[in-house]
């Protein structure tokens, strides 16, 4: 039968092999429950083997050794490499397999096509008439051309309806112009934009006959085809280095009165006639479709960088050895102490949470790109206030997570040789990207009002909000239910979500009723607001998480889900519990009842430790982590690491002779007067 765990090899660290034994489930099996198919999990492998045999593709030394420029320098590289072997490596239609190759070999640092690939195809797929997708997008495809997304500006990111970069509507000669007017109208933060990219989608402010018609679509060409130098009218450059992600140009961009053809603004659901006409869209926000396409794919990037960290850190765990719980025995390994484990092991069952709510959140985002393929909207608003709530959820637990993740490796987390600090300024990013994080929890409350209005006039909601007409329990009944039966769980879940928003509404309605302006009111009420936005979301992922279990058919895999999912709403119904203690829903017992059903979760989770991180079958390659070595081998590979360090290339810098010396003698000399 061979071992459960498919990461065992001769001449591993022992200790991490005395954790592999223990798998009582087969890694390779639940890797197709987080990529959603053993299809999907066997071409995962399939290409890491690949790459691994084309020495080309191999990073030339640790990443944070490079300087900046090398790094962007590398990225350029491997991609012109993978270029040739593209169709031999991957399935150039399947986004996941594109996205793990990008994984393996460049990394999250980025490189010149990240935005190509996650917004500027994706704008132009969902936007572009047949004509200029002929004209762009298989262009793009083909990599002929590289492009971006270009829409915040130095002075606005989040409020679209201000950007200043305007597009006046010229009839007499049938183009726009497009002009930044200030400082503040520059384009600033689109990745790619500053020196790789030679075309971007432009989003700037329509104007036909002075009239403001919003944030609309336009294609931009920005440098030569041949020379790569920029158009006139045109400035263009980096922005400089960042937290993480410095192997990305992010740019910024200044247009001069730049002339382009009618026929430049992405017209597919909008269009501008040749004598001016507006003709609207079926929906307002369907030229917003990049933003909801990231946010929809954001959750498993999200999981991805997660699950990266605690393979990391749980690995390390398992063979760093410090202290003792019985003096009479050997140090023990850290994972031991509960500690680690309660500082572990709830992130590792969230990682399966959001992969689990992502592939759902994939699957609506589908349906959706579909039915407006045909101008179908209706579930435009769903789709919109689930992304919004999730990005902002998952990038903050995930940000929680990695960095405990961290802090769990001691002084060694903090070397750069883990590699979690990189995997941390990357992930968190995706706090602020796509829509900042308080600002999309007040785009979900909106929907949340909605439905809360809708249910206080007597009407029946369904969907998403459905738990907001549906009967509830004064209290819960968490304590006496069968074991394995979450359903009393997910009703708590459901009751704190529900209180907290109708609280949020109750309390809109007070201020509307006593007077003030909406928009004031909805301010004085927004820290509550972002609170339902929060709970009704956390309801979702843990909906979500029930259902895959629910689903799950191998008996193994299904108990060892089982047992993170039990960990999972333990541990988030504790993070949450003050909802429920504030009205009685939860009493001070059934907190004990909770509190001991997590410790118990621990325990349960403790043997399958390495293995649940090991399902994600990161390769030591793609995770560029000596202490998240596949093989335990940590110290003495720690020692080899360091010496990659450019300041180890001679035992006597120059800066002795030139400042420390002289520091030095002055001190002596002054020490003898
Ligand atoms: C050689 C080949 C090699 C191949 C290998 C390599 C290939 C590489 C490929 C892939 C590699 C992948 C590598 C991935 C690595 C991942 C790591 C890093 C990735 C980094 C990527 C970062 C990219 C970041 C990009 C950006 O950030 S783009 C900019 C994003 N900006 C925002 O999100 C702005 C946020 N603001 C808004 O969205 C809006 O302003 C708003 C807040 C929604 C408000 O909009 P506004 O128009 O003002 O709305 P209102 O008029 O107030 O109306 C609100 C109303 O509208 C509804 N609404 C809003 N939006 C939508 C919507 N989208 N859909 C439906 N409805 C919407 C809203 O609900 C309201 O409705 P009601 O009035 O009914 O309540
Ligand atoms: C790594 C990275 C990559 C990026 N890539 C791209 C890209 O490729 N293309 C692109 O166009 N852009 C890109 N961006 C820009 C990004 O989309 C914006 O920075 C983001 O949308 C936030 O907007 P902002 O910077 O204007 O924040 P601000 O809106 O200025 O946020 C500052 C503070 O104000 C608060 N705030 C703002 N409005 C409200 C409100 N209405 N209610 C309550 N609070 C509010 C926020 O919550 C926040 O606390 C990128 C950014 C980063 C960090």
């Amino acid at each position: 039968m061979g071992n459960l765990n498919k990461e065992i090899r001769d001449g591993d660290h022992p200790d991490i092999t005395e954790e592999r034994l223990k798998s009582t489930f087969d890694t390779h099996k639940m890797a197709a429950q987080i990529y959603n198919s053993q299809r999907a999990a066997d071409r995962r492998n399939e290409i890491t083997s690949a790459v691994l045999k084309i020495p080309e593709l191999q990073d030339i030394k640790p990443l944070p050794f490079l300087s900046r420029e090398e790094k962007v320098e590398e990225a350029a590289r491997k991609i012109g490499i993978l270029s040739e072997h593209l169709y031999d490596l991957v399935n150039v239609n399947d986004g996941a397999e594109l996205y793990h190759l990008n994984n393996v070999v460049i990394g999250g640092e980025g490189n010149p096509l990240a935005l190509h690939g996650v917004m500027f195809i994706p704008v132009l797929q969902a936007q572009a008439t047949d004509e200029q997708k002929k004209k762009w997008l298989y262009r793009a495809m083909k990599r002929e051309i590289i492009g971006t997304y270009a829409q915040t500006e130095m002075g606005h990111g989040s409020n679209l309806r201000k950007l200043e970069t305007t597009a006046t509507y010229d009839k007499a000669t049938e183009e726009f112009v497009l002009n930044s007017p200030t400082t503040t109208s520059m384009k600033w933060w689109p990745g790619n934009l500053g020196k790789s990219t030679n075309y971007a989608v432009v989003v700037a402010t329509l104007i036909i006959n002075e009239k403001d018609y919003g944030p609309h679509s336009f294609m931009v060409q920005l440098r030569d085809e041949n020379t790569h130098k920029p158009l006139p009218n045109i400035e263009v450059g980096d922005i400089g280095p960042k937290m993480a992600y410095n192997a990305t140009d992010n740019g910024f961009l200044k247009l001069n009165h730049l002339r382009i053809p009618r026929t430049n603004m992405l017209m597919k659901h909008v269009k501008v006639e040749k004598d001016g006409t507006y003709i609207k869209p079926p929906h307002a926000k369907m030229s917003y479709s990049a933003m909801v396409h990231v946010r929809a794919h954001m959750n498993n990037t999200m999981a991805y960088f997660l699950a990266s960290s605690l393979t990391i850190a749980v690995r390390y765990s398992s063979i760093r050895r410090q202290g003792h719980i019985n003096p009479k025995e050997p140090e023990v390994k850290v994972l031991e102490y509960q500690t680690q484990q309660h500082r572990l092991f709830p992130h590792i069952a969230r990682a399966y949470a959001f992969s689990f709510a992502g592939a759902e959140t994939v699957r609506l985002y589908e349906k959706v790109k579909k039915d407006m393929e045909s101008g179908e909207t209706e579930l435009m608003a769903d789709l919109h206030a689930l992304t919004s709530g999730l990005k902002s959820v998952v990038t903050y637990l995930t940000m929680q997570g990695i960095e405990q993740a961290r802090q769990s490796c001691g002084g060694h987390g903090y070397s750069m040789a883990s590699y979690i600090s990189e995997i941390y300024g990357i992930a968190i990013g995706g706090c602020t990207y796509e829509g900042e994080n308080m600002v999309m929890l007040l785009q979900l409350a909106r929907y949340l009002m909605k439905a809360a209005k809708a249910v206080k006039e007597g009407k029946k909601v369904e969907g998403l909000v459905g738990y907001l007409s549906a009967p509830d329990n004064r209290h819960s009944l968490i304590d006496r239910t069968p074991e394995k039966s979450y359903d009393t769980y997910l009703k708590t879940f459901e009751h704190i979500a529900r209180q907290q928003i109708f609280r949020a509404f109750d309390k809109l309605e007070k201020m509307l009723t006593s007077g003030l302006p909406h928009s004031e009111a909805w301010n004085k009420c927004s820290v509550e607001l972002t609170r339902a936005s929060r709970l009704h979301t956390r309801l979702f992922i843990a909906q979500a998480f029930a259902r895959r279990v629910h689903d799950v058919v191998d008996f193994h895999i299904k108990e060892a889900l089982d047992d993170l999912l039990h960990l999972h709403l333990n541990y988030e119904l504790l993070d949450v519990a003050s909802y429920a203690l504030e009205d009685g829903h939860l009493c001070g017992e059934q907190m004990n009842f909770i509190r001991s059903e997590l410790y118990r979760s621990l325990g349960k989770i403790r043997p399958n430790a390495v293995s649940y991180v090991d399902a994600w079958e990161l390769s030591d390659m793609e995770l560029r982590s000596v202490l998240g070595r596949r093989d335990g081998h940590v110290y003495e590979n720690l020692y080899k690491w360091a010496q990659n360090s450019s300041l180890n290339r001679t035992d006597v810098l120059p800066v002795f002779e030139k400042y420390l010396k002289p520091l030095m003698m002055s001190a002596r000399k002054n020490s003898k007067l």
